[in-house]
């Protein structure tokens, strides 16, 4: 267990990228061919700079700036979980189809290899509060919109969106609305 936690201060952006890209594994043809799968894993699974990147998103928005995490199923759980635990905060999962036990709103949307729904339970938000949505990679952002669509439906107001990478030529932001995209790397 590593206890170095050095403060993320000032301009730490290029810092924090470079942590990503570096945790970064390019994988030709998958899930499908002519998909360059951006591969996180490794960036998981490097405690420091996982850890400095949780702290460089909190740093980000600041105190008292959401309410609770929203994480998308599956690799935005553990960016949200990690910053739910740092900041003391709540995390809702948002569930694919048919995993969650009670009524539920749902969001159908397509990806940038396929078609998936998206699914929060009913009352996973108190009215108003205010929710930041975290997950791996924004890519055409169909997830993204369908979950800011489904955090609005439960009753959350989006605080923000994060993502550790944002693949920019498929112009994803385009499509959320509005909504600020905080992404620590630009592809
Ligand atoms: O911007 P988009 O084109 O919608 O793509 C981005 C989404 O694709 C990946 O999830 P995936 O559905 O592959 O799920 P996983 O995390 O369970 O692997 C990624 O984790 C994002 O959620
Ligand atoms: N190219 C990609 N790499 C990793 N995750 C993705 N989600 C959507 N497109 C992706």
């Amino acid at each position: 267990m590593s206890s170095e936690n050095p403060p993320v201060t000032g301009d730490s952006g290029p810092e924090l990228a470079a942590l990503v890209a570096g945790g970064t594994v390019d994988v030709l043809d998958f899930p499908k061919p002519g998909i360059v799968f951006k591969d996180l894993m490794p960036f998981f699974g490097d405690g420091p700079a996982f850890r400095r990147v949780v702290d460089g998103v909190v740093a980000h928005y600041g105190p008292d700036s959401f309410d609770v995490v929203a994480g998308v199923e599956a690799r935005g759980f553990v960016l949200a979980a990690a910053i739910a635990y740092a900041t003391g905060l709540g995390v809702v999962p948002v569930r694919k189809a048919g995993k969650l036990p009670r009524p539920a709103f749902s969001a159908s949307y397509a990806l940038e290899y396929g078609e998936a729904t998206l699914e929060v339970h009913e009352g996973a938000f108190t009215p108003g509060q205010r929710v930041l949505v975290v997950d791996d990679v924004l890519a055409t952002g169909g997830t993204a919109a369908a979950t800011i669509d489904l955090v609005e439906q439960a009753g959350g107001v989006v605080a923000g969106f994060t993502v550790l990478m944002e693949l920019g030529f498929l112009d994803g932001r385009e499509r959320l609305g509005g909504h600020k995209v905080h992404a620590l790397l630009t592809v």
